[in-house]
Protein backbone atom coordinates (compact mmCIF):
# COMPACT_ATOMS: atom_id res chain seq x y z
CA UNK A 1 0.00 0.00 0.00
CA UNK A 2 1.45 3.36 -0.75
CA UNK A 3 1.59 6.44 2.28
CA UNK A 4 0.96 8.84 -0.54
CA UNK A 5 -1.77 11.59 0.78
CA UNK A 6 -1.49 10.29 4.58
CA UNK A 7 -1.50 12.70 6.80
CA UNK A 8 -0.83 12.65 10.46
CA UNK A 9 -4.06 13.29 12.88
CA UNK A 10 -4.33 16.83 13.53
CA UNK A 11 -6.07 17.09 17.58
CA UNK A 12 -7.23 20.29 19.13
CA UNK A 13 -6.21 20.91 22.59
CA UNK A 14 -8.96 23.10 23.45
CA UNK A 15 -11.81 20.33 22.14
CA UNK A 16 -11.70 17.97 24.98
CA UNK A 17 -13.22 15.21 26.42
CA UNK A 18 -14.86 15.36 22.26
CA UNK A 19 -11.37 14.56 20.92
CA UNK A 20 -10.41 11.56 23.27
CA UNK A 21 -11.13 8.84 20.98
CA UNK A 22 -9.84 10.66 17.99
CA UNK A 23 -6.67 10.93 20.53
CA UNK A 24 -6.35 7.32 21.61
CA UNK A 25 -6.37 6.60 17.46
CA UNK A 26 -3.62 8.46 16.68
CA UNK A 27 -1.46 6.95 19.36
CA UNK A 28 -1.90 3.68 18.40
CA UNK A 29 -2.47 3.69 14.29
CA UNK A 30 0.65 6.88 14.05
CA UNK A 31 2.56 7.23 17.45
CA UNK A 32 2.45 10.86 15.84
CA UNK A 33 -0.07 13.55 15.47
CA UNK A 34 -0.15 17.21 15.36
CA UNK A 35 -1.79 20.16 18.07
CA UNK A 36 -3.13 23.16 18.01
CA UNK A 37 -4.79 25.50 20.57
CA UNK A 38 -1.75 24.63 22.91
CA UNK A 39 -1.68 27.95 24.13
CA UNK A 40 2.08 28.53 23.73
CA UNK A 41 2.28 32.26 22.26
CA UNK A 42 3.63 32.59 19.12
CA UNK A 43 6.04 35.19 19.90
CA UNK A 44 7.58 32.66 22.41
CA UNK A 45 7.96 30.21 19.64
CA UNK A 46 9.26 32.37 17.41
CA UNK A 47 11.92 33.82 20.45
CA UNK A 48 13.12 30.65 21.10
CA UNK A 49 13.65 29.63 17.70
CA UNK A 50 16.16 32.81 17.53
CA UNK A 51 17.63 32.02 20.78
CA UNK A 52 18.49 28.62 19.52
CA UNK A 53 20.27 29.27 15.77
CA UNK A 54 22.39 31.92 18.16
CA UNK A 55 23.18 29.17 20.50
CA UNK A 56 24.53 27.14 17.33
CA UNK A 57 27.02 29.63 16.53
CA UNK A 58 29.25 29.90 19.91
CA UNK A 59 32.41 28.12 19.52
CA UNK A 60 32.99 24.66 20.08
CA UNK A 61 34.97 24.48 22.91
CA UNK A 62 31.76 26.59 24.15
CA UNK A 63 29.40 23.89 23.51
CA UNK A 64 31.35 21.03 24.54
CA UNK A 65 31.16 22.76 28.04
CA UNK A 66 26.94 21.39 27.77
CA UNK A 67 28.37 17.92 29.00
CA UNK A 68 26.30 14.86 29.51
CA UNK A 69 24.48 14.47 32.92
CA UNK A 70 22.77 10.90 31.54
CA UNK A 71 24.20 9.30 28.31
CA UNK A 72 23.19 11.51 25.15
CA UNK A 73 22.01 14.49 27.30
CA UNK A 74 24.70 16.91 26.63
CA UNK A 75 26.39 18.30 23.32
CA UNK A 76 26.85 15.79 20.07
CA UNK A 77 28.74 17.30 17.41
CA UNK A 78 28.43 15.91 14.33
CA UNK A 79 29.63 12.27 13.76
CA UNK A 80 30.05 8.95 11.41
CA UNK A 81 26.33 7.88 12.40
CA UNK A 82 24.44 11.69 11.26
CA UNK A 83 27.59 13.96 9.85
CA UNK A 84 24.99 16.61 9.25
CA UNK A 85 23.39 16.95 12.93
CA UNK A 86 24.19 18.56 15.79
CA UNK A 87 22.91 18.69 18.71
CA UNK A 88 22.63 20.79 22.13
CA UNK A 89 20.70 19.41 25.40
CA UNK A 90 19.91 19.63 28.93
CA UNK A 91 18.48 16.60 31.41
CA UNK A 92 16.21 17.59 34.04
CA UNK A 93 14.00 20.76 32.87
CA UNK A 94 11.94 20.86 35.84
CA UNK A 95 14.97 21.58 38.19
CA UNK A 96 15.49 25.55 37.62
CA UNK A 97 19.34 24.93 38.69
CA UNK A 98 19.48 22.42 35.74
CA UNK A 99 18.18 24.95 33.30
CA UNK A 100 20.70 27.71 34.67
CA UNK A 101 23.35 25.49 34.59
CA UNK A 102 22.55 25.14 30.83
CA UNK A 103 22.70 28.44 30.21
CA UNK A 104 25.74 29.23 32.25
CA UNK A 105 27.60 26.95 30.67
CA UNK A 106 26.99 28.74 26.75
CA UNK A 107 27.12 32.00 28.27
CA UNK A 108 23.62 33.20 27.25
CA UNK A 109 22.97 36.77 27.31
CA UNK A 110 20.18 37.93 29.90
CA UNK A 111 17.45 38.15 27.43
CA UNK A 112 18.17 34.42 26.02
CA UNK A 113 18.22 33.39 29.78
CA UNK A 114 14.82 34.75 29.90
CA UNK A 115 13.33 33.23 26.70
CA UNK A 116 14.83 29.86 27.88
CA UNK A 117 13.70 30.12 31.31
CA UNK A 118 9.65 31.02 29.88
CA UNK A 119 9.97 28.35 27.30
CA UNK A 120 10.87 25.68 29.21
CA UNK A 121 8.42 26.11 32.01
CA UNK A 122 5.60 26.73 28.96
CA UNK A 123 6.92 23.64 27.39
CA UNK A 124 7.06 21.50 30.23
CA UNK A 125 3.96 22.10 31.30
CA UNK A 126 2.39 21.21 27.62
CA UNK A 127 4.20 17.51 27.76
CA UNK A 128 2.67 17.36 31.11
CA UNK A 129 -0.61 18.46 30.07
CA UNK A 130 -0.86 16.45 26.77
CA UNK A 131 -0.19 13.29 28.53
CA UNK A 132 -2.65 13.46 31.41
CA UNK A 133 -5.26 13.96 28.40
CA UNK A 134 -4.23 10.76 27.02
CA UNK A 135 -4.02 9.05 29.85
CA UNK A 136 -7.77 10.11 31.10
CA UNK A 137 -8.27 9.72 27.02
CA UNK A 138 -7.11 5.61 28.14
CA UNK A 139 -9.50 5.26 31.58
CA UNK A 140 -6.63 6.09 33.86
CA UNK A 141 -4.83 8.60 35.98
CA UNK A 142 -1.84 10.17 35.55
CA UNK A 143 -1.15 12.21 39.09
CA UNK A 144 2.14 11.88 39.37
CA UNK A 145 3.22 12.90 35.54
CA UNK A 146 3.78 16.47 37.29
CA UNK A 147 6.97 15.17 38.84
CA UNK A 148 8.50 13.19 35.70
CA UNK A 149 11.68 14.26 34.38
CA UNK A 150 11.76 15.63 31.44
CA UNK A 151 15.17 15.90 28.95
CA UNK A 152 15.51 19.35 26.22
CA UNK A 153 16.94 19.31 23.25
CA UNK A 154 17.88 21.29 20.04
CA UNK A 155 18.95 20.29 16.83
CA UNK A 156 20.74 21.76 14.02
CA UNK A 157 20.77 19.94 10.45
CA UNK A 158 23.39 21.48 8.38
CA UNK A 159 21.92 20.99 4.97
CA UNK A 160 23.84 21.91 1.72
CA UNK A 161 23.02 21.11 -2.07
CA UNK A 162 25.67 18.78 -1.66
CA UNK A 163 23.82 16.77 1.19
CA UNK A 164 20.22 16.56 -0.56
CA UNK A 165 18.86 13.40 -0.66
CA UNK A 166 20.76 12.16 2.46
CA UNK A 167 20.21 11.19 5.98
CA UNK A 168 20.09 13.91 8.85
CA UNK A 169 19.00 11.87 11.30
CA UNK A 170 18.81 8.24 10.91
CA UNK A 171 15.64 5.72 11.77
CA UNK A 172 15.02 5.75 15.36
CA UNK A 173 12.16 5.64 18.03
CA UNK A 174 12.24 7.91 20.89
CA UNK A 175 12.71 6.60 24.54
CA UNK A 176 10.32 8.40 26.26
CA UNK A 177 6.84 8.83 27.20
CA UNK A 178 6.10 11.48 24.49
CA UNK A 179 8.55 13.87 22.60
CA UNK A 180 6.96 17.50 22.06
CA UNK A 181 8.59 18.63 19.01
CA UNK A 182 9.03 22.33 17.76
CA UNK A 183 10.05 21.68 14.06
CA UNK A 184 11.23 24.08 11.53
CA UNK A 185 8.28 26.19 10.49
CA UNK A 186 10.40 26.46 6.26
CA UNK A 187 12.66 23.46 6.44
CA UNK A 188 10.82 20.42 6.12
CA UNK A 189 12.21 16.57 6.29
CA UNK A 190 10.92 14.50 8.95
CA UNK A 191 9.59 11.32 8.14
CA UNK A 192 7.62 8.94 10.20
CA UNK A 193 6.37 5.36 9.50
CA UNK A 194 2.88 4.62 10.46
CA UNK A 195 2.16 1.23 11.71
CA UNK A 196 -0.08 0.45 8.77
CA UNK A 197 2.62 0.09 7.03
CA UNK A 198 4.83 -1.96 9.10
CA UNK A 199 6.31 -4.40 9.35
CA UNK A 200 7.81 -3.53 5.42
CA UNK A 201 7.48 0.54 6.88
CA UNK A 202 7.33 3.14 4.55
CA UNK A 203 7.65 7.09 5.39
CA UNK A 204 5.75 9.50 5.06
CA UNK A 205 6.35 12.66 5.29
CA UNK A 206 5.44 15.41 7.87
CA UNK A 207 5.28 18.72 6.65
CA UNK A 208 5.76 21.96 8.89
CA UNK A 209 2.43 23.64 9.80
CA UNK A 210 3.82 27.01 11.33
CA UNK A 211 2.23 27.19 14.47
CA UNK A 212 0.89 24.26 15.61
CA UNK A 213 3.68 21.15 17.39
CA UNK A 214 4.33 17.95 16.94
CA UNK A 215 3.99 15.09 19.58
CA UNK A 216 5.84 11.80 18.82
CA UNK A 217 5.23 8.74 21.16
CA UNK A 218 8.66 6.39 22.92
CA UNK A 219 9.37 3.74 23.94
CA UNK A 220 7.77 4.54 27.55
CA UNK A 221 4.56 4.67 25.71
CA UNK A 222 4.43 1.57 24.46
CA UNK A 223 5.92 -0.13 27.33
CA UNK A 224 3.56 1.74 30.06
CA UNK A 225 0.52 0.50 27.50
CA UNK A 226 0.87 -3.15 27.50
CA UNK A 227 1.82 -3.05 23.53
CA UNK A 228 -1.10 -0.63 22.39
CA UNK A 229 0.42 2.77 22.10
CA UNK A 230 3.22 3.09 18.95
CA UNK A 231 6.28 3.96 19.32
CA UNK A 232 6.57 5.90 15.77
CA UNK A 233 9.86 5.45 14.13
CA UNK A 234 11.04 8.23 12.03
CA UNK A 235 14.08 9.86 10.84
CA UNK A 236 14.65 13.24 9.07
CA UNK A 237 16.38 13.64 5.68
CA UNK A 238 17.87 16.43 3.56
CA UNK A 239 14.91 17.75 1.20
CA UNK A 240 16.41 21.07 0.87
CA UNK A 241 19.79 23.14 0.80
CA UNK A 242 19.04 24.81 3.72
CA UNK A 243 19.71 25.32 7.87
CA UNK A 244 17.30 23.63 9.69
CA UNK A 245 16.36 23.62 13.26
CA UNK A 246 14.32 22.07 16.04
CA UNK A 247 13.41 22.08 19.14
CA UNK A 248 12.26 18.83 21.37
CA UNK A 249 10.99 18.57 25.00
CA UNK A 250 11.01 14.94 26.13
CA UNK A 251 8.91 13.59 29.07
CA UNK A 252 10.85 10.84 29.94
CA UNK A 253 8.56 9.43 32.98
CA UNK A 254 9.37 8.83 36.72
CA UNK A 255 13.27 8.84 38.04
CA UNK A 256 13.66 5.46 40.03
CA UNK A 257 10.03 4.17 39.87
CA UNK A 258 9.60 1.28 38.00
CA UNK A 259 6.94 1.98 34.92
CA UNK A 260 4.27 -1.39 33.99
CA UNK A 261 1.42 -1.61 32.36
CA UNK A 262 -1.70 -0.56 34.72
CA UNK A 263 -4.14 -3.26 35.55
CA UNK A 264 -6.74 -1.65 33.94
CA UNK A 265 -4.51 -2.58 30.41
CA UNK A 266 -4.29 -6.28 31.32
CA UNK A 267 -6.55 -9.14 31.92
CA UNK A 268 -6.93 -12.83 30.53
CA UNK A 269 -6.76 -11.91 27.06
CA UNK A 270 -4.00 -9.33 26.99
CA UNK A 271 -1.27 -10.54 29.47
CA UNK A 272 1.18 -8.23 30.78
CA UNK A 273 3.68 -7.92 27.83
CA UNK A 274 6.50 -6.15 29.72
CA UNK A 275 9.05 -6.71 32.23
CA UNK A 276 8.34 -3.08 34.34
CA UNK A 277 11.22 -0.63 34.07
CA UNK A 278 12.45 2.38 34.79
CA UNK A 279 13.07 4.92 32.48
CA UNK A 280 17.17 5.14 33.11
CA UNK A 281 16.81 0.96 33.14
CA UNK A 282 15.50 0.54 29.52
CA UNK A 283 17.80 3.49 28.24
CA UNK A 284 20.53 1.41 29.51
CA UNK A 285 19.67 -1.46 27.68
CA UNK A 286 18.72 0.36 24.61
CA UNK A 287 22.09 1.54 24.63
CA UNK A 288 24.39 -1.12 25.44
CA UNK A 289 22.39 -3.69 22.79
CA UNK A 290 22.66 -0.92 20.35
CA UNK A 291 18.70 -1.03 19.50
CA UNK A 292 17.64 2.30 18.31
CA UNK A 293 14.44 1.52 16.80
CA UNK A 294 12.10 0.51 19.12
CA UNK A 295 13.80 -3.41 18.99
CA UNK A 296 15.01 -2.39 23.00
CA UNK A 297 10.78 -3.26 23.64
CA UNK A 298 11.49 -6.98 22.37
CA UNK A 299 14.23 -7.28 25.11
CA UNK A 300 12.16 -6.00 27.51
CA UNK A 301 9.44 -8.48 27.04
CA UNK A 302 8.31 -11.40 29.31
CA UNK A 303 8.10 -14.87 28.66
CA UNK A 304 4.43 -15.80 27.08
CA UNK A 305 2.47 -16.54 29.75
CA UNK A 306 2.47 -20.62 29.35
CA UNK A 307 5.86 -20.61 30.31
CA UNK A 308 5.48 -18.75 33.02
CA UNK A 309 5.74 -20.14 36.37
CA UNK A 310 3.64 -18.02 38.67
O1 LIG B 1 14.29 17.41 14.04
C1 LIG B 1 13.27 16.74 14.00
O2 LIG B 1 12.27 17.10 13.36
C2 LIG B 1 13.18 15.43 14.73
C3 LIG B 1 14.18 15.30 15.83
C4 LIG B 1 14.06 13.99 16.54
O3 LIG B 1 13.54 13.03 16.05
C5 LIG B 1 14.60 13.88 17.91
O4 LIG B 1 15.17 14.86 18.42
O5 LIG B 1 14.43 12.80 18.51
FE1 LIG C 1 13.18 11.51 17.53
Amino acid sequence: MGEEGMMIPIIDLDDFPNQAEKLVCACKEWGSFRIINHKVPLTLMSDMKSVVKSLFDVPVEIKKRNTDVIAGSGYVAPNKDNPLYEALGLYDLGSSQAVQEFCNQLEVSTDQRDTIMVYASALHNLTTEVWSKLAESMGVGSDSVKEWKCQFRINKYNFTHETIGSTGVCIHTDSSFLTILQEDECVGGLEVMPISSLPMGSFVPVDPLPGSLLVNLGDMATLWSNGTLYNVKHRVQCKDAALRFSIAMFLLGPKDKLVKAPPEFIDADHPQLYAPFTFIDLRKLRLSSGSRAGEVLDLARLPPIASQTV
